[in-house]
């Protein structure tokens, strides 16, 4: 009998994120307003030039970006500083509107970290339930996996600190308590900012085994990362973001092959 289209959908291999010609641009209000002369000199001198808003800068950080990704890639997405990849991120996330161009995802991408919105005064524990259910797991399965979730972050290696409020931590702390949780749930996309960047080296071996698994359950993995080692091993296929523009696109070894003769060239 032949499959139907949501059948095909859910094979190995399928789109999962399709990103078509996109451009993102960020709106900044009142930028500028105090710099050189005067802020009131300088804002009335801008809306005689412009005849508009005051102070309105935009930042064009993504530009006609186009990809496919597809079920079980891992797919690293590298840069130098402010190239774009979190911005990328977020709008495939769907946090972000986009200005040009479509972005279509199968499933419900989750942004580690964001997701998992974690709170300063509760304690480690409490957050962990708190993200466990907003992730929409149920009571009993956060209960049951609460002291695996705790275990995995690694947060009780120097004392009890799952029990004290999550200001008392560090912020590599806080960031692999939000890995752990994040994680501990099968995602259709998973997009991973940074946070193997924070953990110490044991932490960042638990967490690309980790990845790995996901990856292996079918999901879409994103990972951004200025570690290429993590990236390395971690992805199959890397996006290399240059001044919002897809500079390549490729198998990993290719891509950051050329990436390192970017990076240690003088620009
Ligand atoms: N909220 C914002 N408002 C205005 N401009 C922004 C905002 N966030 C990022 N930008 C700008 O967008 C561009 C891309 O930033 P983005 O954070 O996506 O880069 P990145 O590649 O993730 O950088 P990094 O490696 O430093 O984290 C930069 O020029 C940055 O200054």
């Amino acid at each position: 009998m032949a499959e139907t289209p949501q059948v095909q959908g859910r094979e190995h291999n399928a789109p999962t994120v399709i990103v078509d010609a996109v451009d993102i641009v960020y709106r900044v209000q009142g930028a500028g307003a105090t710099a050189g002369r005067g802020a009131a000199t300088a804002a009335l001198g801008r809306i005689l030039r412009r005849g508009g808003t005051p102070g309105a800068r935009t930042v064009h950080a993504v530009r006609n970006v186009s990809f496919t990704a597809r079920k079980g890639e891992a797919i690293g997405l590298i840069g130098t500083n402010g190239s774009g990849k979190s911005t990328l991120l977020k709008a495939v996330a769907g946090l972000l509107p986009v200005e040009r161009g479509r972005i279509f995802t199968d499933g419900q991408p989750s942004l580690l970290g964001v997701n998992a919105a974690l709170m300063n005064d509760l304690t480690g524990e409490r957050n962990v339930h708190l993200g466990g259910l907003a992730m929409g797991m149920s009571r009993e399965q956060v209960k049951e996996r609460c002291q695996e979730i705790v275990d995995f972050s690694g947060i009780n290696e120097k004392g009890d600190f799952s029990t004290l409020p999550m200001r008392t931590y560090s912020s590599g702390m806080a960031a692999r308590l939000r890995f752990s949780i994040g994680s501990a749930k099968d995602h259709d996309v998973l997009l991973i900012d940074e946070a193997l960047a924070t953990g110490d080296r044991s932490f960042q071996k638990r967490s690309e085994a980790r990845i790995r698994e996901l990856r292996e359950r079918a999901g879409t993995v994103f990972l951004v990362s200025h570690n290429n080692k993590s990236i390395r091993d971690t992805c199959d296929r890397v996006l290399w973001l240059e001044r919002g523009e897809l500079r390549m696109d490729g198998p990993t070894a290719d891509v950051l092959k050329e990436y390192e003769r970017y990076t240690n060239q003088d620009r």
